[in-house]
């Protein structure tokens, strides 16, 4: 199978448990949950997004002919030390071009695989760290993982509710949005406050000027 990569980039993992790690960050192309365009954001299922995932023609994007030529050009983004690779695939939805030939290919690399996802797909069984971030309204079919990336605050989810899913680490993002100032911060640390097993996860990229 080809895949559609909107950007690859070397950078540090910016959110969740994994913050602060070295990584490859290959952003696929096209998400189930909006179309990407801004005409359709506000009946989209998902209308917060922060990210660009329309096309192919982000810096280290493109189309590539198998898992391969991808993997190549993952590994060309670390660089050729082989110690503790590690790359997070994200989008756009993964789920929906992620597959076993990629995942071998990874691994055969030596990567350690990371994915961010809305988790209205299944995550592919072989990828050894899972973040699920689920949107509200829509039927997250991935309950288990490592880590449950929560944006907050978000209506019509129930925090509480989530609690019973079996992920290994729970986590409140705040929902960036223009204008909303330190409201949403607020209203996660008021969260974890109330409720000790979640903790509180920053975009520390967007703090530190990285992508
Ligand atoms: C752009 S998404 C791509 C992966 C996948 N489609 C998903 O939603 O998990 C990457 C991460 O950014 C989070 N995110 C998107 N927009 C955000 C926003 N406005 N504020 C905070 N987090 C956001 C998502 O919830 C997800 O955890
Ligand atoms: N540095 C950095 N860390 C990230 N963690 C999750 C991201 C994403 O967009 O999936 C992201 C991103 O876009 N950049
Ligand atoms: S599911 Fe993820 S990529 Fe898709 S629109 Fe929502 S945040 Fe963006
Ligand atoms: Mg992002």
């Amino acid at each position: 199978m080809s895949y559609a990569v909107k950007e690859m980039f070397l950078t540090l993992q910016g959110e969740g448990v994994q913050a602060g790690r070295r990584a490859v960050f290959v952003r696929f192309a096209g998400c189930n949950l909006w179309s990407g365009r801004e005409q359709d954001r506000a009946t989209a299922q998902c209308r917060f997004c922060d990210t660009d995932f329309v096309g192919t023609d982000g810096l280290g994007g493109g189309r590539f002919a198998d898992a391969a030529a991808l993997v190549a050009a993952v590994a060309a983004f670390w660089g050729l030390d082989r110690e503790r690779r590690f790359v997070v695939l994200t989008g756009g939805e993964p789920m929906l071009q992620v597959d076993d030939a990629l995942v071998a290919a990874l691994h055969a690399a030596g990567f350690m695989i990371a994915i961010e996802s809305n988790g209205t797909l299944a995550a592919h069984p072989g990828i050894d760290w899972v973040c699920i971030s689920p949107k509200a309204g829509t039927q997250v079919v991935q309950r288990r993982g490592d880590e449950l990336k929560l944006v907050w605050p978000q209506a019509a989810i129930d925090p509480v509710a989530l609690e019973a899913w079996d992920f290994a680490n729970l986590l409140l993002q705040p929902l960036d949005e223009a204008g909303a100032g330190s409201a949403h911060e607020q209203a996660c640390i008021d969260l974890v406050m109330a409720r000790p097993r979640w903790r509180l996860s920053l975009q520390t990229h967007k703090m530190l000027g990285l992508r």
